[in-house]
C-alpha cells in the first residue's frame, strides 16, 4: 500500500507540477512588470533581481515540464523567488506595502512541498521577513502600531495554521483514497490492484536475490450452493470467514489477496513450491474443520487450490503465473476438489 513518505510524494506529483508551472508564470510575468515598474522609480536592484528571476522562471518552465525530480526542482524555485522577495523587503526604496507577498510564503510552501518542509521553509523565510520588518520599521512610531503588527501577526499564523492543516487533511484523504482503491470492501483483503504493485515489488527483489516465490490461487467448492440454500448474506460471512482464516495463517511477509467472486489469491515471497503446498494444506485443512456459523446453521466450507512456482517454466510474470495455478485449480477441481495441485 501506498504508506511511505516517497509514494505519497508520488501521488502528490501531478497537482504540484501543474500549481508549479501555473506559479513560474506568473512570476515571469509578474516579475517583468515589477522590474518596469521598479525601473521607473529608480529602485535598480530590485528590479534587476526581478528581471534575473523572470528570466530564471523560464529556464525552469522548460525543466519542470520533464523531471521525474519535482521536489528538487520546487526548492530550486522557491529558494531564489522567496529571496528575491527578501532583497526587496530589505530595499529602503520599497514601501510597506511590499510585505504584503509575504503572504504567499506559508501557502505555496505547503502546496508545493508538503506539510513537513512546507512548514520548515515557511519558518525560516517568516522569521527573516519579520526581522527585516523591525529592522526597516522599527523606529515608525505609525508602522509599530500595536493594532497594526496584531493584525500582521495573526493574519500570518492563520495563514500558516490553515496551509498545515489543509496539506495535513490532504494528505490523509488521499491515503483512504489509495487504501480503499487497493482493497476489497467486503473482505478488507487487497485486491487485484494491490496484489499487481507487490508482485511487482516482489518481482524486481527476486530478480535481485533469486529467492523462490509462489503463488497459490484458492477458489471455494460449491459456493454457488453456499448461496442458494443460506442466501447471499451467508455467502458474504463465508467469504468473510475465510479472509478471516487467511489473515490469521498467513505471515506478514505474505500477501492474500480477494480476486473477485469466491477466488482468492497468495503471494508467497521466500517459499518454493513444497513449502506452498504446506501452506496452502493447513488452510485448506483449517477451512474444512472450522465451519462458519450462520443462525442456527453449521455451513462447512471447503476450498481446491493451484501453486504456480515463480521462474521461466511456469511464469515470470503475473498473468503468466495465475494462469498456470489457474490449470492446477481446474485439475484440482476436475479430481473431486478439496484439495491442491502442485502438479498437473
Ligand atoms: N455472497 C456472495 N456470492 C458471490 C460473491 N461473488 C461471487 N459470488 C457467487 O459465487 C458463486 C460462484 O459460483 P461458481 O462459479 O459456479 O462456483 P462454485 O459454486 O463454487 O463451484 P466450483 O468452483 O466449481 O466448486 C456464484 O453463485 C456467485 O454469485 C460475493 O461477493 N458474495
Amino acid at each position: 500500500m501506498y504508506n511511505n513518505p516517497g509514494q505519497q510524494r508520488e501521488l502528490a506529483r501531478p497537482y504540484r507540477k501543474s500549481l508549479l508551472i501555473a506559479l513560474l508564470l506568473i512570476t515571469f510575468s509578474s516579475g517583468l512588470l515589477f522590474a518596469w515598474i521598479n525601473l521607473g522609480r529608480g529602485n535598480v536592484v530590485v528590479a534587476a533581481a526581478e528581471l534575473i528571476m523572470a528570466a530564471y522562471s523560464v529556464v525552469l518552465y522548460f525543466n519542470i515540464r520533464r523531471t521525474q525530480r519535482l521536489e528538487l526542482w520546487a526548492f530550486a524555485y522557491l529558494i531564489p523567488f522567496f529571496s528575491v522577495m527578501m532583497v526587496a523587503l530589505a530595499s529602503p526604496r520599497s514601501t510597506m506595502n511590499v510585505f504584503v507577498w509575504v503572504l504567499l510564503i506559508p501557502m505555496v510552501s505547503h502546496l508545493l512541498l508538503g506539510r513537513i518542509k512546507g512548514l520548515v521553509l515557511t519558518v525560516i523565510y517568516m522569521s527573516i521577513a519579520a526581522g527585516l520588518f523591525f529592522w526597516r520599521f522599527g523606529d515608525d512610531p505609525e508602522a509599530m502600531q500595536p493594532v497594526i503588527l496584531a493584525n500582521i501577526g495573526v493574519l500570518t499564523l492563520c495563514l500558516t495554521a490553515f496551509s498545515h492543516v489543509y496539506e495535513i487533511t490532504r494528505e490523509q484523504s488521499e491515503r483512504r483514497l489509495v487504501k480503499l482503491a487497493h482493497s476489497d470492501v467486503l473482505t478488507g483483503l487487497p485486491n487485484r490492484a494491490h496484489l499487481q504493485s507487490r508482485f511487482e515489488y516482489e518481482q524486481a527483489r527476486h530478480q535481485r536475490l533469486n529467492n523462490p516465490m509462489s503463488l497459490v490461487l484458492l477458489d471455494l467448492d460449491y459456493f454457488k450452493k453456499v448461496n442458494d440454500r443460506h442466501g447471499h448474506e451467508a455467502g458474504d460471512k463465508a467469504l468473510q470467514h475465510v479472509a478471516r482464516l487467511l489473515k490469521q495463517r498467513l505471515r506478514k511477509t505474505d500477501l492474500a489477496a480477494r480476486l473477485g467472486g469466491e477466488e482468492f489469491c497468495l503471494l508467497l515471497p521466500d517459499t518454493d513450491g513444497d513449502q506452498a503446498l504446506l501452506v496452502a494444506e493447513k488452510i485448506r485443512q483449517q477451512l474444512a474443520a472450522s465451519p462458519l456459523t450462520f443462525g442456527e446453521h453449521s455451513i462447512t466450507l471447503t476450498l481446491s487450490g493451484g501453486i504456480a512456482c515463480f521462474g521461466e517454466q511456469e511464469g515470470m510474470e503475473l498473468n503468466a503465473l495465475t494462469r498456470c495455478a489457474d490449470k492446477k485449480l481446474y485439475s484440482a477441481k476436475s479430481a473431486g476438489r478439496n484439495r491442491i495441485a502442485l502438479a498437473l
